[in-house]
């Protein structure tokens, strides 16, 4: 396990214009990465070493508010509320986080006095991973022949800032899985994760891969299932997990993309070789109904999205 590594891109080349060789290269090392892993590192220098601070320091003051303060992170969206499971892994969503609204409706729930750091960091990180998801979506449809779909495609997309913590523990002999393995149900996942390790990627073969950030500025990307539907089964959504040892408490930062209507898989991606596999997606319906079925489940469990509209 140790030997393999994923993919590393890097989308802040000067000279990663449309159009350009280097664009082109990059454009088909990200449909590459996500064929075979669902998942690649993105280094993306336009986070600095002091948003980067800033925003895992805010968080732990996040983490530390009483419960009935983080409680009241409620949404009702599925799958963006106030989490928490065997007090050891807790997280809480800001929705629409890359709007200045988005933040002060969080911010002011949290801390009604403001906390001009949190707010000012969150909404700068989210800007930030938005326009690299956006540049890795046109990257995307680009190589599969689609580029034209990208405008309208961005328009229908919504994001959510997640926030996690996993709390240090007294040692056992050996790592728990703090997160079991799954998929997301996003479109796409673009995760920041503090300076201890955790999140674990896993490949066709079933290796483990264990994320270990190259620089401050490295995220990884993880396609979600809506992206393996709107492909027509070309990019494979990435299975991961987090496992963690306990000797440090971890945070990680996602910006978790959803779109706000229904999925069609693109007409150009339909072939002989590739027939239509999936009806078009109502996301938010999928949602839902995969909330209601894991209501009660003592593990983040299963449910295949071929089930839900595979044809
Ligand atoms: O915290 C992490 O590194 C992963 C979190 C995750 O996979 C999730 O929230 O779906
Ligand atoms: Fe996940």
């Amino acid at each position: 396990m140790g030997s393999l590594t994923l993919p590393t891109i890097y989308f802040s080349k000067e000279d990663l214009k449309p159009g350009t060789q280097a664009w082109v290269s990059t454009c088909k090392q990200v449909c590459h990465a996500l064929e075979e892993y669902g998942s690649f590192v993105a280094e993306f220098n336009k986070v600095s070493q002091d948003l980067r601070d800033t925003i895992f320091t805010t968080s732990e003051e996040l983490f530390d508010l009483p419960l009935e303060v983080k409680k009241l992170n409620i949404s009702d969206k599925p799958l963006r509320s106030y989490h928490c499971t065997k007090i050891i892994h807790e997280s809480m969503c800001i929705e629409n986080p890359d709007t200045i609204q988005g933040i002060q409706n969080f911010t002011n729930l949290m801390w009604p006095n403001g906390f001009d750091a949190f707010s000012e960091s969150a909404h700068k990180m989210a800007q930030i991973m938005r326009e690299l998801d956006r540049l890795v979506t046109k990257m995307v449809f680009e190589h599969y022949g689609v580029g034209k779909l990208y405008e309208s495609h961005t328009e229908t997309m919504e994001y959510s800032l997640k926030f996690s913590k996993y709390k240090e523990f007294e040692h056992i002999d050996g790592n728990i899985v703090s997160l079991p393995g799954h998929t997301d149900h996003t479109f796409s996942t673009l995760l920041l994760q503090s300076n201890v390790n955790g999140l674990e990627i896993q490949t066709k073969d079933g290796d483990w891969i264990v994320f270990d950030p190259p620089s401050h500025s490295s995220f990884i990307y993880n396609a979600g299932d809506a992206f393996m539907v709107w492909s027509n089964d070309r990019i494979r959504p990435c299975f991961h997990r987090v496992k963690i040892d306990g000797s440090k408490t971890r945070y990680s930062i996602a910006l978790f993309t959803y779109n706000k209507g229904v999925i069609h898989t693109p007409d150009e991606l339909v072939d002989d070789k590739h027939p239509l596999l999936y009806n078009p997606l109502d996301h938010l319906e999928y949602l839902r109904l995969l909330q209601w079925k894991l209501r009660g489940a003592a593990q983040k469990m299963y449910y295949p999205i071929k089930d839900h509209c595979g044809v």
